[in-house]
């Protein structure tokens, strides 16, 4: 089944009052939902941030910014080999979120699938690298930008084939 890509709540990209007029970077990140299907049961590959990172020991998806001239698929690619050492299929978009941290930081981030991969996966940045359920993500400290996406997942309102 074919998912249409969807923009999901979050903050919306919004400011709040009490950010007066600051001048916001918006960053234009790519993640990747890597699944897999074990004994029937569909997990994905979640990882938190390390403790002197900030938003220290949050949970967050693999990937990350996109670098000048690269499309959100080269930059998932680039990433997913940088922290992971894998060689990554960039699979169909699934979500979109805007996000206004509180810190200032404004995020734009694009979600994948990526059902397939070669190389094992190596932890290389991560505090910690875990492969969880779908109904096991609203127990993790996710990124605040993230948690729309992490109920939605766990609550089969995005529906993701398994992968290998
Ligand atoms: N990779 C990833 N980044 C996310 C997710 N959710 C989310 O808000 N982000 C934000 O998107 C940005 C990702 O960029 P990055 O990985 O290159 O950045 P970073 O934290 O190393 O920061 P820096 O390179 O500015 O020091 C971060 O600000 C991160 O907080 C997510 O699920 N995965």
């Amino acid at each position: 089944m074919k998912n249409r890509i969807r923009r999901l709540g979050s903050n919306g990209g919004r400011s709040r009052a009490s950010d007066g007029a600051r001048p916001r970077t918006l960053r234009m990140v790519s993640a990747g939902l890597i699944l897999r299907e074990a004994e029937g049961r569909r997990e994905v590959l979640i990882c938190q941030r390390k403790a002197d990172q900030p938003m220290a020991l949050k949970w967050e998806f693999p990937g990350g910014k996109i670098e000048p001239g690269e499309s959100a698929e080269q930059a998932l690619r680039r990433e997913l080999n940088e922290e992971l050492g894998i060689t990554a299929e960039i699979g169909e978009p699934v979500a979109q979120v805007r996000h206004n941290y509180r810190n200032g930081g404004a995020v734009d981030l694009q979600f994948f699938a990526v059902r397939r991969f070669e190389g094992e996966i190596d932890n290389r940045i991560f505090q910690e690298v875990r492969w969880s359920e779908f109904e096991s993500l609203p127990g993790y400290d996710f990124l605040a930008a993230d948690i729309g996406l992490v109920r939605d997942l766990a609550e089969g309102r995005i529906a993701l084939e398994g992968g290998r």
